[in-house]
């Protein structure tokens, strides 16, 4: 049994933080949590009624009052401590992601260290949430615009990342005044709890930050029909996401969302090719696959298609399948058999349109929920991989022969998270750069992202931005005090 794991169960709570005390369901329904290496179900977490999820948001009103009046100062330690006890407990974390979301535990030990920077980068900024003066219009007329937290806030939140995907949203808004309820999903609740503790042991205030379980879409509704809850923040899927902000349509609420891609990674003839694949590998298969700004189309210049396919072919058997918790494993199980299905319908569908199987296994379901990585060429708009995120480990190339097709390629597609390209002409660089319809562009590099960096998308991939200030202003409103002469 894996829990055996780690150092203690101190992090392994299976009941709900609302309100600075663990809860159970009060008609003490659960829901299963299982290893998607094994199928084992490890855990239980309550299913919480509407009535408490209402009573959740009760409670972080009244802590939002409390923590909006404390100095900014005050704020930015907490965020500190908190940072520095999720570090102080990063192999238990990583353990419970592991254990819970599949993924290497040297990847999930970064997501640790990755998730706790952006406790740090928001502490820090809580500093800098600084307002404007402007010239009045009349004599001694000065407008005065102030930047309030905007108040109690949700966040809903998916496997693939179950820590950073939290802090990420946690930090700014906490940094802000606000107080946050998060519902993480279903598969990876644990990671979510274990923050709940260390946010408890950093000293955050009863209610300032709750985490709550059950089902989702119950959840949603009550999240956004509360006139309470001013904003909520989702990552997830395009279709969840869309439903969402229609249902926080009935009270205005505010609403960031981070959602699907289909992020093309160009390779152009000038390109480092080495560079080229590396930023590829980094790209595509971190997560195995799983990641939202994951190459989900690799569109490469004809006449150094077959180097490409030959070097992204070597690199890609370096690469080994295995159960997360093995020293060596660099792709782990897909987090369910959807996810699975999801991969083999892609890899059909491009088969049976033309594409060619260049290397590894054929995806075939064969392996409950892992997946070899699998390289495919010859790959082309009418494929189904083109418009859908495959969200797993096949690497799709398809050959191109001028940049403006390059483009058009790139941005046929609904979403527009994050996109790449390999270039060594810097007149290229600004070109293909501002072309792109992408929210976030790697340019000679695949690893994107970082904290202080605006993350988010256009078009069906999203609204708003985290991380960075931009990141920290989606939970502020602007207030303008227009101050007469007297
Ligand atoms: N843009 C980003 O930053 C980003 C980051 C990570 C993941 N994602 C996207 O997330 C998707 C994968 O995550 P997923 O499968 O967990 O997505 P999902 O949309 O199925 O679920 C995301 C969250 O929404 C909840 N949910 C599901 N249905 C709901 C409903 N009707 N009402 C309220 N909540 C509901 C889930 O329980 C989960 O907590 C991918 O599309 C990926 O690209 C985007
Ligand atoms: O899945 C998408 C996330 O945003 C992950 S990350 O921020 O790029 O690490």
């Amino acid at each position: 049994m894996s829990l055996s794991r780690l150092s203690s169960l101190r992090l392994f709570r299976q009941q709900c933080h609302v309100g600075g005390t663990w809860v159970d369901a009060e008609d003490g329904s659960t829901i299963e949590v299982d290893n998607p290496a094994s199928g084992e179900v490890f855990g239980r977490i309550p299913s919480l009624t509407a009535a408490q999820v209402e009573a959740a948001i009760d409670t972080a009103q009244s802590a939002f009052i409390d923590w909006r009046a404390r100095t900014a100062q005050q704020r930015a330690d907490m965020l500190l401590r908190w940072h520095d006890l999720v570090l102080a407990n990063r192999e238990d974390i990583a353990i419970l992601m592991t254990l819970e979301q599949g993924k290497p535990l040297a990847e999930a030990q970064g997501e640790v260290d990755y998730a706790a920077s952006f406790l740090r980068w928001f502490a820090e900024e809580a500093r800098r949430v600084y307002g404007e003066t402007i010239p009045g219009a009349k004599p001694g007329q000065q407008i005065v615009v102030l930047r309030q937290p905007v108040g109690v806030t949700s966040a809903i939140t998916p496997w693939n990342f179950p820590a950073a995907m939290i802090t990420r949203k946690a930090g700014a808004a906490l940094a802000a005044g606000c107080s946050m309820i998060v519902k993480p999903a279903e598969a990876t609740p644990y990671t979510a709890l274990a923050l709940a503790v260390l946010a408890e042991e950093a000293g955050l205030p009863p209610g300032v930050f709750n985490v709550i379980t059950g089902e989702a879409k119950l959840i949603g509704q009550v999240l956004t029909a509360s006139p309470v809850v001013r904003k909520l923040s989702f990552t997830g899927s395009t279709a969840v996401g869309r439903q969402l902000m229609a249902q926080c349509a009935e009270h205005i609420q505010k609403v960031s969302l981070e959602l699907g891609g289909n992020a093309p990674f160009i390779v152009f003839e000038d390109a480092d090719l080495d560079r080229a694949v590396e930023g590829a590998m980094a790209s595509k298969f971190r997560n195995t696959g799983q990641t939202c700004v994951c190459a989900n189309r690799f569109l490469v210049q004809r006449s150094v298609h077959e180097a490409f396919v030959d070097k992204l072919a070597a690199a890609m058997a370096k690469l080994r399948l295995g159960n997360g918790f093995e020293p060596g494993v660099t792709q782990a199980p897909l987090i369910n058999q959807a996810a699975v299905r999801k991969v083999q319908q892609h890899y059909r569908d491009a088969l049976d349109k033309g594409a060619r199987h260049v290397s590894g296994a054929v995806p075939d379901g064969g392996q409950g929920n892992f997946v070899e990585p699998v390289l495919i060429t010859e790959v082309n708009p009418s494929m189904q991989l083109c418009h859908e995120e495959t969200f797993g480990p096949l690497a799709a190339v398809m050959p191109f022969d001028t940049e403006q097709q390059a483009i058009e390629l790139a941005n046929a597609t609904p979403y527009g998270l994050a996109a790449y390209f390999y270039s060594r002409d810097v007149h290229r660089c600004w070109r293909v750069a501002e072309a792109l319809e992408a929210g976030i562009v790697g340019v000679n590099e695949g690893a994107i992202s970082n904290p202080a960096a605006p993350f988010g998308g256009v078009k069906a991939s999203g609204l708003g931005r985290e991380g960075s200030r931009h990141g920290l202003e989606e939970y502020t409103e602007l207030k303008y005090l227009c101050m007469g002469a007297g």
